[in-house]
């Protein structure tokens, strides 16, 4: 069973990742993410679907043309857990590679 993650630990897992931030009044973290165009973006989201997918962790987020916006929580502890910190890492080596 996950575990919410304490706030200290959430505070290092936050630090040692690139650009994502603490979202306002709920447990979660955000990051936005732009490419060059639609066709790049949408490349992007759909590798993160599959590790996603892999994970059995699911982003929540929304793509407007070159554009991906992505919030990571653990819906069943309402709140942060190192499942969010694991995919946030994934994400971004994604996002790195494209
Ligand atoms: C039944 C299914 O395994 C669960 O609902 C999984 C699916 N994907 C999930 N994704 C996220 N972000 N949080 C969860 O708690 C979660 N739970």
């Amino acid at each position: 069973m996950v575990e919410r993650l304490k706030p200290e630990d959430r505070a290092a897992g936050l630090s040692a990742l690139a650009g994502w931030h603490a979202c306002e009044g709920r447990d979660a973290i955000s990051k936005s993410f732009r490419f060059r165009n639609f066709r790049e973006a949408f490349a992007f989201m759909t590798e993160v679907a599959l590790v996603a997918e892999k994970m059995n962790h699911h982003p929540e987020w929304s793509n407007v043309y070159r554009s991906v916006d992505i919030t990571l929580s653990t819906h069943d502890v309402d709140g942060l857990s190192k499942l969010d910190l694991e995919l946030a890492a994934k994400i971004d080596k994604i996002a790195n590679r494209n």
